[in-house]
């Protein structure tokens, strides 16, 4: 089946509280249109972790490059997390555009912040809200992927990300309540697909 591409081809920005199901809701688009998006690889100087592969899941670069390429506005975005950096560089989403994909980037708060600030990229911006957040504490603990401590802290994170969402009337494009999956879904594809 040939690609499908949606009109507009700018990149799209998926953010929202972890857990909040923004993963599930791209992949669903990915297996629905194959060849047609690219989720973009992020640069960090943390340490590979065995079945991480070099350029797919991240460029893994030393905590010396970093910096350097910060000094030389190499990232639309960039972060410290646990004392490890995280960056989505510039050149990680031309590299895709120039195959004609589009590029879908899974940022948290504070990059979306940076992004709209700095106008570094010309996107469009999607938030994913929880149809509450007791649902969310259900979603992170039948993940099982986080430690109870970590599965606080993501709520306490989310209620300043949902509290943004709704008070910034500017930064996003589009919020979806992910409450039912396939509405939710439906959601997200109109928009994408949307005419120009
Ligand atoms: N509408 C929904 N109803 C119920 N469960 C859902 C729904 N959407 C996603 N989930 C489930 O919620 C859990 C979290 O989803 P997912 O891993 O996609 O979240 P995420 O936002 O990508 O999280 P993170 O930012 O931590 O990677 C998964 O177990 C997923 O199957």
């Amino acid at each position: 089946m040939a690609p499908t591409p949606p009109p507009d081809r700018r990149p799209i920005i998926i953010s929202g509280p972890s857990g909040v199901g923004k993963g599930t809701l791209y992949q669903k688009l990915f297996d629905a249109h194959p060849d047609t998006f690219a989720l973009s690889v992020s640069h960090t100087t943390r340490k590979r972790r065995p079945h991480e592969v070099e350029g797919k899941d991240y460029f893994f670069i030393s905590p010396a490059e970093f910096p350097a390429l910060v000094s030389q506005g190499a990232f639309v975005e960039y972060a410290l997390f646990n004392g490890h950096y995280y960056g989505t560089s510039k050149k990680a989403i031309e590299t895709q555009r120039a195959k004609g994909l589009v590029v879908v980037l899974d940022i948290e708060m504070q990059g979306v912040q940076q992004m709209k600030e700095s106008g570094s990229i010309d996107a469009r911006y999607v938030f994913i809200k929880p149809p509450s957040f007791h649902a969310l504490e259900a979603r992170l603990r039948n993940r099982a992927t986080e430690e109870e401590v970590d599965i606080r802290e993501r709520l306490t994170q989310a209620r300043v990300e949902v509290e943004y969402a709704e008070t910034q009337n500017d930064v996003y494009d589009l919020i979806i309540i992910n409450d039912d999956l396939e509405k939710a879904y439906k959601e997200l594809h109109d928009f994408v697909y949307s005419p120009i």
